[in-house]
């Protein structure tokens, strides 16, 4: 039975794939989260790891408080990239493939078309700049690993925009809305089926040799403003939406005005069907209000 450890269980992602994981018999899962394996410490996870023939990490864990994270740099770097480090040592001296997930906001936002996984990146905040450098430890300490970038994740669980805006949406009449940052919305369950049909791929596949950078979200491309009115709309509320500029809503970071991923290459290595980000919407919600 292939072992599969799932670092920082309890965010977003890792409840997702913890969601789909009941399906695979064929997959045994370990999840974990800070309490019970805290990646920060190298120690920790050489002795979780010990004689349980773990044969991928993914790695769910960060800190991705994008505003909080340009006053706690430090402490940002420390999940962002040295634990990761931590993880890609761990992952190497025990022939474990590490799938690492990695974000848009590594970019600058100076393209106006989708960005491709050579492309140079260029982060405009601590948060990008600390994934980048956690990208950076994987590839260099670990071969076999995949590095999935995605964006503007959204899902049942945690803090993210649809549930910020679902909430604001019953409290508030109107709401200003960025229009000048354009990317597209990811739906945590979305990935959470890619990261598993990629793990089965590599695990089928005893010459599997693309090991690397992907890069993953929803198809289609809008503002956060778009993706606020869809759910608005969606769940029909009757807050009005206005469209405003990045300059008119106060916030610590920077973000990229553009940070579409051109999805291609994970398409075709691992034969997978995205859907688009407006379809997926629906289904989050009715998961949340039911
Ligand atoms: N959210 C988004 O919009 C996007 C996220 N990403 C990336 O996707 C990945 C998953 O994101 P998401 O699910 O939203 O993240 P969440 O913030 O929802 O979850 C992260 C989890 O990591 C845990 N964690 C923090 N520190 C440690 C540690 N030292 N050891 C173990 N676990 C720890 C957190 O615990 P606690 O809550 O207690 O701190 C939390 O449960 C991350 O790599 C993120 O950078 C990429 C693009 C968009
Ligand atoms: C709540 C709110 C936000 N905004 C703006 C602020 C910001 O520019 C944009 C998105 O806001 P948020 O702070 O919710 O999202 P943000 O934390 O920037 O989301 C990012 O999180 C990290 C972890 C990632 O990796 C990114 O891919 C991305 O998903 O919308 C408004 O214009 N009006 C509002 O009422």
């Amino acid at each position: 039975m292939t072992k599969i450890l799932i670092t920082g269980s309890k965010g977003q992602l890792g409840t997702e794939i913890k969601e789909l994981s009941a399906k695979f018999s064929n997959l045994q899962f370990f999840f974990t989260d800070i309490e019970e394996l805290d990646i920060s410490s190298l120690d920790a996870i050489s002795n979780y790891l010990k004689d349980k023939q773990i044969s991928y990490i993914v790695n769910c864990a960060a800190y991705t408080n994008v505003d909080q994270a340009e006053e706690n740099e430090d402490a940002a770097r420390l999940i962002n990239a040295d634990a990761v480090k931590n993880l890609a040592t761990a992952a190497s001296q025990n022939n474990i493939t590490l799938i690492h997930i990695s974000t848009d906001y590594v970019f600058s936002g100076d393209n106006s078309t989708p960005y491709t996984e050579d492309q140079k990146a260029k982060p405009m905040g601590v948060y990008g700049r600390t994934k980048f450098e956690g990208e950076e430890n994987v590839r260099s300490t670990c071969k076999k690993h995949i590095i999935i970038r995605t964006s503007w994740l959204y899902s049942p669980f945690g803090k993210n925009f649809l549930k910020t805006m679902l909430r604001l949406g019953k409290e508030k009449d109107s709401l200003g809305v960025v229009s000048d940052q354009i990317g597209t919305p990811t739906y945590a369950h979305d990935l959470a089926s890619a990261i598993i049909r990629i793990i089965e791929s590599i695990d089928k596949n005893s010459k599997f040799n693309d090991f690397g950078t992907y890069h993953y979200s929803n198809e289609g491309v809008c503002s956060w403003y778009d993706f606020a009115t869809e759910i608005q709309n969606t769940s029909k509320n009757k807050c009005k939406i206005n469209s405003i500029e990045s300059m008119d809503f106060q916030c610590l970071a920077k973000r990229p005005h553009y940070s579409v991923l051109n999805k291609s290459k994970i398409k075709h290595i691992f034969t997978i069907e995205i859907p688009h980000w407006r379809s997926r919407i629906e289904h989050c919600i009715k998961r949340i209000t039911e």
